[in-house]
């Protein structure tokens, strides 16, 4: 490690500097993700905005070492004095799911249909830690009380159908911080919800995020999305980042056209072009009412 690389582990966080991905041969490579940065800061939540096929999945898979087979890496994602993408298969296991956690899209995908959602959540922390299965049990009630799944006593019995989308995001996510990350990678997690339970859900990362300290980085192509909730803001388009900022300057005075374009193109974006930001930075709205449908 270099005397860089060393501030940067002692400040926390994850730092990704040049990050390429690329398909194709090495003689014809077809790049993805061309050469980005984006800072992961304890307590903010960084959103990584751009249209779809932009390389935001690729990104947020790079970090926990899930690229497809045939994908190829650049560059470094520091994490803790390491870079990740020369860590080993070995190396990847332990941080993956503990130190580096991820939320996607479809909640199902991070849940086993036919075990009860207690099974789950007291294996994926008993493979991780040494802990027996009644103090397994507790946390696993104490991290679905933190993500506002009612009667947490009773939902440790049940089964991922019988609760809704947005129950099942919650699950989800105390899936992804039971083991306490530092880091938590959000690609879409709002993006198949109803739109009523959307922002609970939202507001339920923002609140994690401020509470645990988490890094958060919120993948969408929803701008929408991060208007509410992000501290920064990164546009990224063809595998390049645009565009980066604290989330007002982007939403407000957007420099690239096609940010522009993005933001105008949101259904109702008056608010951001208010002098009061319509959420602070320091994630106001969070605190609010936080629905749990
Ligand atoms: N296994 C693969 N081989 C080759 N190209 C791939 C592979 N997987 C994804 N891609 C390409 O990588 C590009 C970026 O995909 P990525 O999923 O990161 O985009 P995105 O910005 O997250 O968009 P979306 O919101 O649609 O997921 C896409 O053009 C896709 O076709």
């Amino acid at each position: 490690m270099n005397a860089a690389q060393a501030t940067e582990a002692a400040r926390g966080g994850l730092q990704i500097r040049g990050l390429t991905v690329s398909f194709g041969s090495e003689a014809k490579p077809v790049p993805i993700v061309r050469g980005i940065d984006i800072d992961l800061v304890p307590g903010q939540i960084t959103g990584l905005a751009g249209e779809s096929g932009s390389g935001k999945s690729m990104t947020g898979l790079a970090m926990c070492g899930l690229l497809p087979a045939g994908a190829r890496t650049g560059g470094r994602i520091d994490f803790d004095g390491k870079n990740l993408l020369e860590a080993s298969e070995r190396e990847l296991e332990r941080t993956r799911g503990t130190r580096v956690a991820m939320v996607f899209q479809d909640p199902t995908a991070s849940l086993h249909p036919m075990l009860s959602i207690g099974h789950q959540l007291t294996d994926h922390l008993r493979v991780h830690e040494k802990i027996d299965k009644r103090a397994a049990r507790a946390r696993a009630i104490a991290t679905l009380e933190r993500v506002r799944v009612p009667d947490p006593e009773t939902a440790i019995k049940k089964y991922p159908h019988q609760f809704s989308g947005g129950q099942l995001q919650r699950i989800a996510i105390a899936m992804a911080i039971i083991c306490e990350p530092e880091i938590l990678i959000a690609d879409e997690p709002t993006t198949a919800l109803d739109v009523t339970v959307q922002a609970g859900v939202l507001r339920l990362l923002r609140s994690l995020c401020d509470e645990l300290g988490l890094a958060v980085l919120l993948i969408t192509h929803d701008l929408g999305v991060m208007s509410s909730l992000a501290d920064r803001i990164s546009v990224m388009r063809e595998g390049v980042i645009i565009e980066e900022g604290p989330r007002f300057d982007v939403l407000r005075r957007p420099r690239e056209e096609y940010t522009r374009a993005l933001v105008a193109a949101l259904p109702n974006h008056e608010p951001f072009l208010d002098d009061e930001p319509a959420v602070g930075t320091d994630g106001a709205a969070a605190r609010g009412t936080e629905e749990t449908a």
